[in-house]
């Protein structure tokens, strides 16, 4: 594939900027343009799902912008690259590996394959393993399968990290609502003891579920924090535990997992095809259906499922992941942006971000095209977030005036969960999911500020160049499984479309691995005598310093 920017829609995609970049002001595009709104929205539609509203409208988009950028997919083969995803090609090239988390949701029966064997049926086939999951979350969640004590297990210890932690942290914080009340879950992730030592202080060894989260059972923390796990569990019990009743794993590493010591019945697999960053739809998500239930774990998928649809089968000029992916590039090659923002206006949605930044830079966070060579052009944007109307109180000084162009999307439920004083909380939410927008887009002027009497003096100080986009996302109703399901498959194939115009593989991650190398070394050095000899003498200095100051 021909790198992005030597494609014929890239040139003229630079031309148009700079007529954009010149003239193109938001708020006069309104007032010249009646049908705006419209004409840049998108609303997705699915049964089981609340219809979720995308304006683009608050975005540098002309016509012409959408035609030439629509035009830059085509040429870029995004609909080729989608097609192959959905066909398991193995487009994971560095890894020899399909693509395929589409296929842990595909409620629909479509048909995939994997070097032409079915990847749905059979006794390790996704539907076999979510029987699994639906019978072993029932059963614990009745009461039927109980500790070594007898007694019903309500204490989920999640222990995992990356892709094995944030996303069933983030979809259990968002479907809190639908939680078990005599549920508690806590999710270990981090190699600092204080992490586990935290959770332990909070379990009671005979109500407490260990779910050992890790595709390769091989990462050092989870390792050794499900190590720790079982000491603590054998030692609190005087060795009568049983392991086979408190611990799970979930995982493609079968070996790795019976020499841990958990029986292969007590297994929830998954297959190397689903990426770490794109598993919460599989076995990793066992703390979800346990904490909502099957039933909402299964709506969960058929909102991911709907959107799956909705990418694979609508043109492009309508496809809502594709404008979302379209529209980073947009601002990220031609506008230099280096941040994307994303902000629910959604408590519970509060770790939404966090999850995002590992999708998103784990997978676009590349300078290598599909060829072996070094990217011309900057791809991956750095994701933050934090949920409004507190980032409002956080960072959005710098967004409104600051010196970056920082795109934001924003995102409100019609509904809340929890419409508190007559609903005056969710109407003030809402006020200011309106206004963040609309303060971007039109600022303030100096004459409006002499008008309101500031002083000379104050007035730079005081004025709000606005101009700033948005993309504002509206779920017609309360977020719940299926919606949640439909807004992280968007931001799933918004990145796909990243990837695929920038030609990188978006779906390994071998930046991940030089720290975890050094980091093994070093370990070994605190054990032995000497201060950091053999390193730069930065780290040398760090590393004595460390065994002088923790007397090792
Ligand atoms: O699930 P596991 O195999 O323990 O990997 C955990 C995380 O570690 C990585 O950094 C890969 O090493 C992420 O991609 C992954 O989600």
């Amino acid at each position: 594939m021909a790198p992005a920017n030597t494609l014929p829609a890239w040139s003229e995609l630079q031309a148009h900027r700079d007529d954009v970049a010149k003239s193109f002001v938001l708020k006069e595009a309104f007032s010249s343009d009646a049908d705006r709104f419209s004409r840049f929205s998108r609303t997705f539609k699915a049964a089981g799902s609340a219809d979720i509203l995308f304006d683009f409208s608050k975005n540098f988009l002309t016509n012409e912008t959408l035609d030439l950028l629509v035009k830059l997919a085509e040429q870029a083969g995004v609909e080729r690259k989608r097609d192959a995803l959905f066909r398991g090609d193995k487009i994971n090239f560095t890894e020899n590996r399909a693509v395929f988390h589409p296929a842990l949701r595909n409620v629909g029966g479509w048909d995939m394959k994997v070097d032409g064997v079915d990847v749905m049926s059979g006794p390790n086939g996704v539907n076999s393993v979510l029987d699994h999951m639906k019978d072993f979350s029932e059963k614990v969640r009745s009461g039927e399968w109980t500790g070594f004590t007898g007694k019903k297990l309500t204490n989920i210890v999640n222990v995992g990290i990356g892709g094995s932690d944030l996303g069933p942290v983030m979809v259990t914080e968002a479907l809190k609502y639908y939680g078990a009340p005599d549920m508690t879950l806590h999710f270990v992730s981090n190699i600092d003891g204080t992490h586990m030592a935290e959770a332990l202080k909070a379990s009671d060894p005979e109500t407490t579920l260990f779910l050992v989260a890790s595709k390769t059972f091989t990462t050092a923390e989870t390792t050794t924090n499900a190590n720790t796990a079982k000491s603590w569990f054998l030692e609190k019990t005087g060795g009568k535990g049983d392991v086979a009743k408190h611990f799970v794993a979930l995982s493609t590493n079968e070996a790795e997992v019976t020499k841990f010591g958990i029986d292969s019945a007590n297994m929830f697999g998954f297959e190397s095809w689903v990426g770490g960053r794109y598993s919460v739809w599989s076995a990793i998500g066992l703390s979800v259906a346990l904490y909502v239930g099957y039933d909402n774990f299964y709506k969960f998928l058929s909102g991911a499922h709907a959107m799956d649809k909705h990418f694979r089968e609508t043109p492009l000029k309508e496809n809502i992941p594709v404008l979302g992916g379209l529209l980073s590039v947009w601002y990220s090659n031609f506008f230099q942006a280096q941040t994307h923002l994303v902000a629910p206006f959604d408590q519970y949605l509060h770790r939404f971000a966090a999850y995002l930044q590992q999708l998103s830079m784990e997978s676009n966070g590349k300078g290598i095209t599909s060829d072996g060579s070094t990217a011309k052009y900057t791809t991956g944007a750095i994701l933050f977030g934090e949920p409004c109307t507190n980032a409002q109180h956080s960072f959005f000084q710098l967004v409104h005036q600051g010196t970056k162009l920082i795109p934001a999307d924003f995102i409100l439920a019609a509904k809340s969960h929890n419409p508190i004083h007559d609903n005056l909380h969710q109407k003030m939410l809402a006020s200011n999911y309106f206004a963040q927008a609309e303060a971007l887009m039109v600022g303030k002027t100096d004459e409006q500020l002499r008008a309101e009497g500031t002083p000379e003096d104050l007035i730079p100080h005081k004025r709000f160049l606005g101009n700033r986009p948005t993309t504002s996302i509206l779920v017609g109703d309360v977020i719940g499984p299926a919606e949640l399901g439909a807004l992280i498959v968007y931001y799933e194939h918004l990145t796909f479309v990243e990837g695929a115009i920038w030609d990188i593989n978006s779906f390994d991650q071998w930046g991940v691995e030089l720290g975890k190398v050094l980091a093994k070394k070093i370990l070994k050095e605190l054990d032995e005598p000497g201060n950091g000899e053999g390193h730069d003498v930065s780290t040398g200095g760090l590393i004595g310093a460390f065994k002088q100051f923790a007397k090792i």
